[in-house]
């Protein structure tokens, strides 16, 4: 038996989704609350919950994750009756601090996170860390002291790669030859990824290198042609966010002569409401009108390749906690992305100096601090 020593329990952290009609509404006011979002885009997005009888994919396809990674962590040796794989969400039921109370009451005291975004940004890293530390706050207040901690950025993993890599290969076979790549990720505002890593742009240029590791892995003699574009935008039009938006580069596309695309959602981790709706209904739809033959590429979440990289994470962190020095795999980009986030990693524009779980900066503001045992985050 491995053991995920100095940790006791591995929480699977996510985003949430409503999975009922009258869940909509509450579940968008959780997502949306201070974030300066039209109430006509929250109207327009609760109709494409709506459009799905109010039930997000998302939970569905986490409690398979969860299934899968706790396979996976059996598979490489750790007892999971003494280290329990929990799952919680930021928006809705179950939600994080109670997933975190019920491990403090089963006597974990030390969790690792795997969280279900590959990138780092505010909404895919930050946020889910000032969560995190809002819910140790909570919990220290009831006498209950933990620690949570957080796996590295998983884009630049061969289990994240390659059910990409295989899905577009297949989809590239079903359509005519020169057809396009258009890679798709949620786009964010032009601040959010100027602040976003360490030094800034990290999520467009971790997005780029993973698209790069995915393009030079189909193997094919001809590389395809490809551009990393964008879905789901919210804000104000007077603020700028990340384009081209995936419908009209669509139609560039359509424009430019190109015979076919295959629409790869490769910042999403899984078939949410993102996907199944800004993709699969809305720009299939705007395809079909410009008579362009589309395909969408797979997500990898529901690849057992996939649980099998984050175990490998989460037992690379825990070997690096005890003070090893684990192998640290990374298939794009320089290297491998940090452990703990510096200081002022993903900015949080508004208010930035919120408390923020698993970075240098963090200490649990009352009661006594569960010791630091973390290593210097690793520079790239
Ligand atoms: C980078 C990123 C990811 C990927 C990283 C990750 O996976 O975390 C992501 C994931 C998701 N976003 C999701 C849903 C929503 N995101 C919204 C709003 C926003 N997302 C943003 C960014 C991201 N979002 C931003 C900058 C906003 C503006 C408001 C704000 O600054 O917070 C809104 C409000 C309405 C709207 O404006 O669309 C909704 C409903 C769901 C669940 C889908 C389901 O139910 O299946 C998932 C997985
Ligand atoms: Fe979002």
């Amino acid at each position: 038996m491995s053991s995920l020593k100095p940790y006791d329990a591995v929480l699977l952290l996510s985003f949430g989704g409503p999975e009922a009609p009258d869940e909509v509404m509450p579940f968008l006011e959780n997502v949306t609350r201070g974030r300066g979002i039209p109430r006509e885009r929250l109207l327009e997005v609760s109709e494409h919950y709506q459009h799905f009888g109010g039930r997000s994919p998302i939970n569905d396809e986490n409690r398979l994750l969860l299934a899968n990674l706790r396979e996976q962590l059996a598979a490489a040796g750790v007892d999971l009756e003494t280290t329990p794989v929990y799952w919680g969400n930021r928006n809705w039921a179950p939600f994080t601090t109670d997933v975190l109370r019920e491990a403090h009451e089963a006597g974990a005291r030390r969790v690792l996170a795997v969280v279900t975004s590959a990138y780092p940004s505010y909404s895919g890293c930050r946020q889910y860390r000032e969560d995190l530390a809002e819910a140790l706050v909570t919990l220290a207040h009831e006498g209950r002291s933990m620690r949570v901690d957080k796996i590295r950025h998983y884009f630049d993993q061969d289990g994240f790669l390659q059910p990409i890599a295989d899905s577009i290969r297949e989809g590239l076979g079903s359509l005519p030859a020169g057809s396009r790549i258009a890679f798709v990720t949620h786009s964010i505002p032009d601040a959010m990824d100027d602040a976003s890593g360490p030094d800034g742009n990290a999520y467009t240029t971790t997005h780029r290198q993973a698209c790069e590791a995915v393009v030079s892995r189909l193997g094919l003699d001809t590389v395809p042609e490809w551009d990393l574009v964008y879905c789901s935008r919210s804000g104000p039009p007077s603020q700028p966010w990340l384009e081209p938006d995936i419908g009209d580069h669509l139609a560039a596309l359509k424009q430019a002569g190109a015979p076919g695309v295959v629409c790869v959602p490769i910042g999403f981790v899984s078939d949410h409401m993102e996907v199944v709706f800004d993709l699969d209904t809305e720009a299939l739809e705007i395809a079909h009108d410009l008579d362009l033959p589309f395909v969408r590429a797979a997500t990898s979440g529901r690849a057992a390749a996939f649980a099998q990289t984050l175990a490998a994470l989460v037992v690379e962190r825990a070997a690096a906690e005890r003070g090893e020095n684990p192998d640290r795999p990374s298939k794009a980009g320089p290297g491998p992305w940090h452990d703990v986030c510096p200081a002022g990693c993903c900015a949080n524009l508004r208010n930035p100096d919120k408390p923020a779980a698993c970075g240098v900066d963090w200490v649990l503001p009352i009661d006594k601090p569960v010791q630091s045992g973390s290593p210097a985050p690793v520079s790239r």
